[in-house]
């Protein structure tokens, strides 16, 4: 029997409104985040899967089609639905910057001593068990700058996760990570995830460790979907999209060059004229 969604996008477009008129991103987007999966979202820089994810937050409003999380149009929330939507989903953003004056036990706690009326013997408690969860219940004393990369990124996925999200999404979770951190991570968004009973979405260029982890993957170009599978169906595939993203090709469906008149015609149009 197929799982329920807890997001479902359906026929989503976004423009973003500039000086010079509305800018296309993402077009004809239909996406299902099934409860209890991990879903990777993968494209090339630029095709809109940070968007995605901010259209799914709230923080901006389709243009056509909707975003519905947990049953729930997100845009036709009022600003209190919005705020309790958002107490449950947990957010990892590019680096996931800690905050430096505070230290590991206070950044996870952070959220909860903000959204919570929690006493701070159960906080403590709380926050004990998430950094248990990372590994790092010993350096709940430390601050920011004595900790290593992967540790840090550790401390924000334990205060990603401080109020027990029902949906987790990730954007770049392995940005700067070494080798062995990068796999760390990998598998501490799938642990989190499944001892959660949560949903997770995680924006992410890295392919191999996706492949590891995910239950499914969208492929992204230039603001829709060009590709999705199962990890088994996404080795399997012929797509030359897919193709040039699992073996890392530089060119392919997704050009290396920005778009611009030939090269005979920009080098020798000055000659011509
Ligand atoms: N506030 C904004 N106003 C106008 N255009 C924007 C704005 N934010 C992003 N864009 C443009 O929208 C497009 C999609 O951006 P987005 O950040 O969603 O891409 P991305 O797929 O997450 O890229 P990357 O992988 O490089 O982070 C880009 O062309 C970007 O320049």
């Amino acid at each position: 029997m197929p799982t329920e969604s807890l997001v479902e996008i359906r026929g989503l477009n976004f423009a973003y409104d500039t000086d010079s008129g509305p800018r296309k991103v993402l077009e004809g987007i239909d996406m299902s985040f099934h409860k209890g999966k991990v879903v990777a979202i993968m494209g090339g820089s630029g095709c809109g899967k940070t968007t995605l994810l901010r259209l799914i937050g709230g923080q901006l409003r389709p243009s056509a089609g909707e975003v519905k999380v947990a049953g729930h149009a997100v845009h036709r929330m009022n600003t209190r639905e919005l705020y309790a939507l958002r107490r449950r989903m947990g957010m990892l953003f590019q680096f996931g910057a800690l905050f430096t004056d505070m230290s590991v036990f206070d950044n996870v706690a952070f959220q909860m001593r903000e959204h919570t009326d929690l006493p701070e013997e159960l906080i403590r408690d709380m926050v004990l068990l998430k950094l248990q969860a990372v590994g790092l219940r010993g350096a709940a004393g430390l601050m920011p700058n004595e900790l290593s990369g992967g540790m840090a990124r550790r401390v924000a996925l334990a205060r990603a996760v401080a109020l027990d999200p029902m949906l987790i999404m990730y954007d770049e979770p392995f940005t700067g990570l070494d080798p062995i951190s990068l796999g760390v991570i990998g598998q501490l968004i799938r642990k989190l995830n499944d001892a959660l009973g949560a949903t997770s979405i995680m924006v992410t260029h890295d392919i191999q460790e996706s492949l590891q982890i995910v239950d499914y993957i969208y492929f992204m170009s230039a603001g829709r979907v060009v590709a999705q599978g199962t990890p088994d169906e996404i080795r399997a595939s012929r797509d030359p999209f897919v193709h040039q993203f699992v073996h890392a090709e530089a060119d392919g469906p997704v050009p290396f060059h920005y778009p611009a008149v030939s090269v005979a015609d920009s080098l020798l149009g000055g000659v011509r004229g």
